[in-house]
């Protein structure tokens, strides 16, 4: 099969979706490897490198997306829809449910749209999100903390206080993967957190984990409009996978925080769960002040540390992207039930419940479609 990789376009995005070692991985399966010119050396890795591992460079976008299979890091940006086409496997990140106008042009071209984020273990976990949650959690803490610095907006507070000075009240919505590590940074910083979630059983293992370093709350209305008024810091990591995230903080309740507070939404590549989070923001410009309050949204958060992600996310995607190759992606979506459900468009449908409903469209069910196409 022949993979592209176009360079990514998005503000600040730095990432790629393949190292010389997935080339390397891919050429060896006997596969072809077309690398758009430079696409690596945000991550710091040279067409040089590429070509060593047996990579075509090619010199523009058009040529990268002319492969069977396209593999990127974010969702296609609008000047891309012009290289969709019948029969294009496009393995990303798509973040279809706030993305109407993607979801279309997905399925009026009839891609085959595999989302990252979607591919989900019986277990109930998201591989291909794993690496770059842990990342963005990780930012997470360390951005809040920067913008309460005065200079940068905030209050003028140190996350972690001195002796005789309170320490920041840190509040993470969601104690999933995001939550965890922007937990461990911000209890690793000082901080006096409290992580809310609405399973009881993740409480338990925050618990487990935390001990007494950090308070847990069940997630609902009341507990989270506490718990955000007295908050220096708050940081959204809710997910319902491929679903629109919920707006769990309101407007009143961000009204009630302090002047200078900081919110940090993570989870805005679905939605985001503030609901005064009503733009996505870019690394170049990644604030906004509402109601006093510091907004940090910005969707492409492991974008700002490259090479740590490009290399953390190829990791797990490569291995999936050389079982597409090697079996085609029909063969390869029945096998692996991981890899089905990462399935959101096929052949003209939307093929993802959570994507379906978020845009009122038709939804097909992806292994019912993939047998027909068998
Ligand atoms: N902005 C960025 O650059 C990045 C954003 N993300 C996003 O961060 C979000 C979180 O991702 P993960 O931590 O990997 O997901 P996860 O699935 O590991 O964790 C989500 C947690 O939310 C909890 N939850 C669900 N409903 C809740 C509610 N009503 N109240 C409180 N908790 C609730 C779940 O029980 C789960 O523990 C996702 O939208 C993900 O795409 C991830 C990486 C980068
Ligand atoms: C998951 C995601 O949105 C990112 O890594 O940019």
């Amino acid at each position: 099969m022949r993979v592209g990789v176009p360079r990514e376009i998005k503000n600040n995005e730095n990432r790629v979706a393949m190292t010389p070692a997935g080339v390397h991985h891919l050429v060896e399966a006997g596969h072809e490897v077309l690398i758009e010119t430079n696409a690596g050396l945000g991550s710091s890795f040279t067409d040089k490198q590429y070509q060593s591992a047996g990579a075509k460079i090619v010199s523009s976008a058009k040529e990268a997306w002319s492969a069977e299979m396209v593999m990127k890091v974010k969702e296609p940006l609008p000047e891309e829809y012009q290289f969709f086409h019948e029969g294009l496997i496009l393995f990303t990140y798509l973040h279809l449910a706030p993305e109407p106008e993607l979801t279309k042009a997905l399925i009026d071209n009839k891609v085959i749209g595999i989302a990252y984020e979607t591919v989900q273990l019986p277990n109930r976990s998201l591989p291909l999100l794993t690496p770059m949650s842990e990342v963005a959690g990780r930012m997470a803490a360390q951005i809040g903390g920067q913008f309460l610095e005065k200079i940068n907006g905030g209050k003028g507070i140190l996350l972690g206080g001195i002796p005789g000075v309170k320490r920041a009240k840190v509040t993470v919505v969601g104690g999933g993967i995001v939550g965890t590590n922007a937990a461990k940074i911000a209890v690793g910083l000082g901080a006096d957190v409290t992580i809310l979630d609405l399973n009881p059983e993740r409480l338990r293992q925050l618990d487990d984990i935390f001990g007494t370093s950090i308070n847990t709350l069940m997630s609902n209305p009341f507990n989270i409009a506490q718990e955000v008024k007295d908050s220096d810091l708050v940081i959204g990591a809710v997910l319902i996978p491929g679903a629109k995230a919920p707006r769990l903080v309101t407007e009143d309740m961000i009204k009630s925080m302090r002047e200078g507070s900081v919110i940090v939404d993570v989870a805005i590549d679905q939605g985001g769960i503030f609901e005064t989070t009503d733009r996505i923001t870019t690394h170049d410009d990644p604030t906004y002040v509402k109601h006093g309050v510091v907004h940090y949204a910005v969707a492409n958060m492991p974008g700002a540390v490259p090479r740590t992600s490009t290399i953390g996310l190829t990791n797990v995607t490569v291995p999936y992207a050389v079982n597409i190759a090697n079996k085609g992606y029909i063969k390869a979506c029945l096998e692996d039930p991981a890899l089905l459900k990462g399935v959101n468009t096929l052949d003209g449908f939307v093929t993802f419940k959570a994507v379906a409903e978020a845009h009122g469209a038709e939804y097909r069910d992806a292994e019912t479609l993939l047998k027909q196409l068998a």
